[in-house]
């Protein structure tokens, strides 16, 4: 998002956010196609203030493009998205000052110097962490005096995200913000995407393949599949509910093992994984016993269920 679509309205106009009672957004039967090829479809979401949100799925879900209608970047085919309780119907207004966005990839203004492009950015802004910002530079070690067209694609993602969380976002929106990061800046960012939400009310969403992270963050985890956010759920009710169910039988499997309510099967050799939801332990004991095998039950990381499920 260039600076250019920051500000078309007045401060002021906006009403305060009720934290209790109304969510961040709100996303009703979302559309979005690319010529004929339909991305989202009849997308619900519904995205409660204070809470890290990591998004997932697999390479062309529509992450990237989800995140942009929600900004709106990208125009949409049908249904509503309310950004902080008014429909968002183009990028602008006073709302603007209280999102911040890091884009996939960041090839904006390659002339100007970091420093420059910052002080440049500033002033689009109703608040901005000048303090924050420098001392983010340093710890990343960004030359303010540097052309941003000279910096590495990681330093350019270091920058973008300095220039989005500098304005003290309400609501930042990360799409894949640590792909390019080396795995010590990425403890750094998230740090201080922590830091960050230790004030009250605010929300982050950030796309990412990296599931170490969204643990560290300890985000709801939201799945996009099929054009559509199957769920959002806590990380730890998504490990309190999801089992793998490990059966071990001697000479191997005729047939897989058939429990109902299990989401995904695999046999291999002696052994057959079942993905299963609150599963049902009498349930369990009694497939093991009929099938005369071992029983063992696991949590799975979120790396398995986002393998098992996306
Ligand atoms: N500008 C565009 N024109 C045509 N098709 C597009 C455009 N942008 C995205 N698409 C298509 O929309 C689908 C979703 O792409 P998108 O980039 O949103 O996926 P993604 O989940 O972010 O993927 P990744 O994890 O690989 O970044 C893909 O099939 C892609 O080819």
């Amino acid at each position: 998002m260039s600076a250019s679509h920051l500000v078309t309205e007045p401060l002021g106009t906006m009403p305060a956010l009720d934290a209790a009672t109304q969510p961040v957004l709100q996303v009703r039967g979302l559309e979005k196609s690319f010529k004929k090829r339909q991305v989202l479809r009849a997308l619900d979401w519904s995205v409660p203030a204070g809470r890290v949100i990591g998004l997932l799925g697999r390479n062309g879900a529509g992450k990237t493009t989800l995140l942009r209608c929600l900004l709106g970047l990208s125009p949409i085919d049908g249904g509503s998205i309310d950004l902080f309780g008014q429909p968002m119907i183009e990028p602008g207004g006073e709302r603007m000052h209280r999102i911040g966005f890091v884009p996939q990839t960041f090839d904006l203004f390659p002339w100007m110097k970091v420093g420059a492009y910052l002080d440049f950015t500033a002033a689009f802004y109703a608040r901005w962490n000048t303090g924050l910002a420098a001392r983010l530079l340093a710890d990343w070690e960004l030359d303010a005096k540097q052309k941003i067209g000279e910096l590495s694609q990681g330093q350019r993602q270091k920058l973008a995200i300095v220039r989005a969380i500098a304005p003290d976002p309400d609501l930042l929106v990360l799409d894949e913000p640590v792909a390019s990061l080396d795995p010590q800046a990425r403890r750094a960012f998230m740090a201080e995407l922590l830091a960050l939400m230790r004030a009250p009310g605010k929300t982050v969403i950030f796309s990412t393949h990296i599931t170490a992270d969204l643990e560290r963050a300890d985000a709801d985890i939201a799945l996009l599949r099929d054009g559509s956010i199957q769920f959002t759920r806590p990380l730890a009710d998504l490990r309190e509910r999801f089992k793998r169910v490990v059966l071990h039988r001697a000479g191997g499997w005729p047939h897989p093992p058939v429990l109902a309510g299990a989401l995904k099967t695999h046999v291999q050799d002696e052994q057959a994984v079942l993905l299963v939801e609150d599963p049902v332990m009498d349930s369990l004991h009694a497939l093991a016993a009929r099938e005369n095998a071992g029983l063992r039950i696991e949590t799975p990381t979120l790396e398995d269920l986002f393998v098992e499920l996306a």
